[in-house]
C-alpha cells in the first residue's frame, strides 16, 4: 500500500509511523511518501492530512496544486484520514477566509472552538467500530457544528461529533497520530478487514 502524507506543514512523521503500524497489523507494509509537490498524490492508495495549522496547510496545498489532486483522490473513492487541521481543510466551511475548504467532508467547523476554552485535553472516548475506548488527544481542536445527512458520526464528546466518516474520508477533531494506538488509521484504511493478531 502506498500512503501519502500531506507534508506541507504539521505532524507528518507521527502519521507516517501510525499508518505503518496500522498496515503491519494486517500483515501489510505501507510505503510512505511525504507529499510536498503536485504529481505524487495520483500514485497513492491512501492519503493522510495531518494536524497542524489549517490556514498554512490550505494555502500551501492550493499553491502547489495538491488540493485538486486530493479532490480527485476522494472522487475516485480512495481513503483519506484527516486529523484536526486536516479536518478543517477537508470541511465544507471553516468560517475563516484564510482556509479554502475542500468540501470533502460535509460538515462546517469552528476552527479553534475547543481551543478557546482550553488549549488541550485528553479523553477516553467510545468510537463506532472499536471494541474499547480510544485515548483521544485534543489540541486547539475544531468544533464540528453542521453535519450533512450523509455523514456518519463515529465519536462524540459532550454530545458534539469529534470523529466522522463521509464516504472514503474519516476525519477527527483529535490526533490519533499522537498515540501508539493505530485503530483510527485502521478504521480509515482497512474498514472491512480482520486485524491479524
Ligand atoms: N492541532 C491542530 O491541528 C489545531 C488546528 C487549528 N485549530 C487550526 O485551525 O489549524
Amino acid at each position: 500500500m502506498k500512503a501519502g502524507v500531506i507534508a506541507v506543514q504539521g505532524d507528518v512523521a507521527e502519521h507516517a509511523a501510525a499508518v505503518r503500524n496500522a498496515a503491519a497489523a494486517h500483515d501489510e507494509s505501507a510505503a510512505v511518501v511525504e507529499v510536498r509537490d503536485a504529481g505524487v498524490v495520483p500514485d497513492c492508495d491512501v492519503l493522510l492530512i495531518p494536524g497542524g495549522e489549517s490556514t498554512t496547510i490550505s494555502r500551501l496545498i492550493h499553491r502547489e496544486g495538491i488540493a485538486a489532486e486530493i479532490e480527485a483522490h476522494v472522487a475516485a473513492g480512495k481513503p483519506v484520514l484527516a486529523t484536526c487541521a486536516g479536518l478543517i481543510v477537508c470541511s465544507n466551511d471553516a468560517k475563516d477566509e484564510r482556509v479554502e475548504a475542500l468540501g470533502l467532508v460535509d460538515v462546517s467547523v469552528d476552527r479553534n472552538a475547543f481551543g478557546r476554552q482550553k488549549d488541550s485535553f485528553e479523553a477516553e472516548i467510545p468510537v463506532a467500530g472499536l471494541d474499547d475506548p480510544f485515548h483521544a488527544v485534543f489540541i486547539r481542536a475544531p468544533l464540528i457544528d453542521d453535519i450533512g445527512g450523509g455523514v456518519e458520526t463515529l465519536a462524540t464528546v459532550g454530545g458534539r461529533a469529534v470523529a466522522v466518516r463521509d464516504g472514503p474520508v474519516v476525519a477527527t477533531a483529535f490526533h490519533p497520530e499522537l498515540t501508539d494506538d493505530p485503530r483510527i488509521h485502521d478504521l480509515a484504511f482497512f474498514p472491512e478487514r480482520e486485524v491479524v493478531a
